[in-house]
């Protein structure tokens, strides 16, 4: 039996849209073992309700492709999966998905992938390298996609750094929050995001703090989303001060407060103002993490 534990991600870190993401300290479980004939899925906790459990689920079809790769056709698959990550909600959840599955079928057919082939693999399932490269390596990661080519780097979490995510109650498909984008942007956007990326990363490499409360900000793609996600506005206004920066979390729902210190404090505030707009939600104070993808075997 293999048994993997893949770490939630927040995507984009503000500017990095596509290009950065960070590990989180909230955990996915997948156990998979071989078993004489057929599959067999069982999920617990989130998404036990709509998850498929045949051969069109993710975790499944991504364990696929490494077993064709590795040329491994196991007899049957027993697949269980105990989900803490929330799905659609911008923490990663199809990057997850798709990182354990692929990281215990190459465990099962006998690790023939190297870390760079997982990652592209990875990145071509999901689309884009910004959840799934830190689900797969922990910490900050900065990725950029040439060709069926992964180029990226891991930093190390600067020490000090807190996270709290605020939760809205309700699912936005990462596709859904892709098509409010548009297809070119200001030039005078472009460099804003450009020099924010910048100042941000020196940041996160120097613990700057000031720095990165500087950097915290963006104009790619927060501002398009804004309608998608009820109170978005107020809380990357009012909440800002409380800390060091506020993002929308990947594609969203979820809101992310960067800070030193006043999690529970921060985490209510982001809380009222959902509801403020009619939405419930609940916040987690989850870390970031330099623990990528743990693999344990029985
Ligand atoms: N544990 C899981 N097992 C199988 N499929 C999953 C699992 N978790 C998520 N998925 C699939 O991924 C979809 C959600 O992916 P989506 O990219 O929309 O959101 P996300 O990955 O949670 O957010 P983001 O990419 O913004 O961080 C689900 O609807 C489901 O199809
Ligand atoms: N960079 C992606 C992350 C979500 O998967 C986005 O913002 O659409």
């Amino acid at each position: 039996m293999i048994k993997v534990e893949v770490p939630a991600t927040t995507a984009n870190l503000g500017p990095g849209f596509d290009t950065l993401g960070m590990s989180l300290e909230l955990y996915n479980e997948v156990e998979v073992s071989e078993i004489e004939e057929g599959l067999e899925i069982e999920v617990v906790g989130y998404g036990s309700d709509e998850l498929t459990t045949d051969e069109s689920n993710l975790i499944y079809q991504s364990m696929e492709r490494v077993f064709a790769k590795a040329g491994y056709f196991p007899k049957g698959l027993k697949i269980k999966l105990n989900n803490r990550i929330p799905l659609a909600r911008g923490l990663g959840s199809s990057a997850a998905a798709i990182v354990g599955g692929l990281v215990a079928a190459n465990k099962l057919s006998g690790e023939k992938l190297l870390m760079d082939q997982l990652v592209d693999l990875a990145t071509e399932i999901e689309g884009h390298p910004d959840n799934v490269a830190p689900a797969l390596l922990g910490g900050v990661v900065i990725s950029t996609v040439k060709g069926s080519k992964v180029v990226y780097k891991k930093l190390a979490v600067p020490a000090k750094l807190k996270t709290v995510v605020c939760i809205p109650d309700y699912q936005l498909s990462t596709v859904k929050a892709r098509e409010v984008l548009p297809t070119e942007v200001a030039f005078k956007d472009a460099v804003f995001n450009l020099s924010h990326t910048g100042l941000l990363l020196t940041g996160l490499l120097t613990e700057d703090y000031t720095l990165i409360k500087e950097a915290l900000d963006d104009k790619l793609h927060q501002p398009y989303r804004q309608n998608l996600v009820p109170g978005l506005a107020e809380i990357l206004r009012e909440v800002k001060s409380d800390t060091l920066g506020v993002a929308i979390s990947g594609s969203g729902p979820t809101v992310i407060a960067f800070t030193l210190d006043d999690e529970e404090k921060i985490g209510k505030k982001m809380v009222d103002i959902f509801a403020e707009h009619g939405l419930d939600s609940h916040y987690l104070i989850t870390n970031p993490t330099n623990q990528g993808i743990i693999i344990l075997e029985d």
